[in-house]
């Protein structure tokens, strides 16, 4: 990291089961920086969990505090950033992004409903997630294109060789 790096050294996005809190993690470790994820500073700033915030206040009210706290962390952070997975639904969230090295972590369908399968509920994906998986996927993936600079296909790789093509595909050195 240098003095004059203005945000952070990589920003994660793509849909649920794309890896991307497992993957930036292992980011950070390697880069040996920080890891920031909005889905938990969301978390943390209304003290309680996602599906809550989807239950209680409606997607919509979600959506205005993920832009605030994606805003926010693109601001403050420094290091690996993952974003929610809907993040980019936002058009001045899109905007920001232009500016920071965005990288879409590709999934396909097989791969990603086995991964979501395997840990914390996802409220978008109630009900077949299959289905809800499939049409989210086919509305977002141009968003999470037009964001990228550049696209990582995660399909059948582990969180390991994930983090290693990341790494290659911007150029950054391992410390
Ligand atoms: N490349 C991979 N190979 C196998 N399993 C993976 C891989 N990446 C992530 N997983 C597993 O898939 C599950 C979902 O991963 P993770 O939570 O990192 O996804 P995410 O992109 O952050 O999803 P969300 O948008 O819901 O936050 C976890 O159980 C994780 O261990
Ligand atoms: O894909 C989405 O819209 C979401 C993904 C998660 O990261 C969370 O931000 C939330 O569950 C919504
Ligand atoms: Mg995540």
């Amino acid at each position: 990291m240098t003095d004059t790096q203005t945000g952070p050294l990589v920003v994660l996005v793509g849909p649920p089961g794309a890896g991307k809190s497992t993957v930036g993690r292992l980011l950070a470790e390697r880069l040996d920086c920080g890891y920031r994820d909005t889905d938990a500073d969301i978390v943390a700033g209304q003290g309680k969990e996602i599906a809550d915030i989807f239950v209680d206040d409606g997607e919509e009210r979600f959506r205005e505090i993920e832009a605030e706290a994606v805003r926010t962390a693109l601001a403050e952070h420094r290091g690996v950033l993952a974003l929610g997975g809907g993040s980019v639904l936002r058009e001045g969230t899109r905007a920001l992004l232009a500016e920071h090295p965005v990288v879409f972590l590709e999934v396909g369908l097989h791969d990603a409903v086995h991964r979501v399968g395997l840990d914390a509920p996802r409220p978008l994906l109630l009900g077949n997630p299959r289905q809800r998986w499939r049409e989210l996927m086919e509305a977002r993936r141009p968003l999470y294109t037009q964001v990228a600079r550049v696209v990582v296909d995660t399909d059948g790789l582990s969180p390991d060789q994930v983090a290693d093509a990341v790494l290659a595909a911007l150029e950054l050195e391992k410390r």
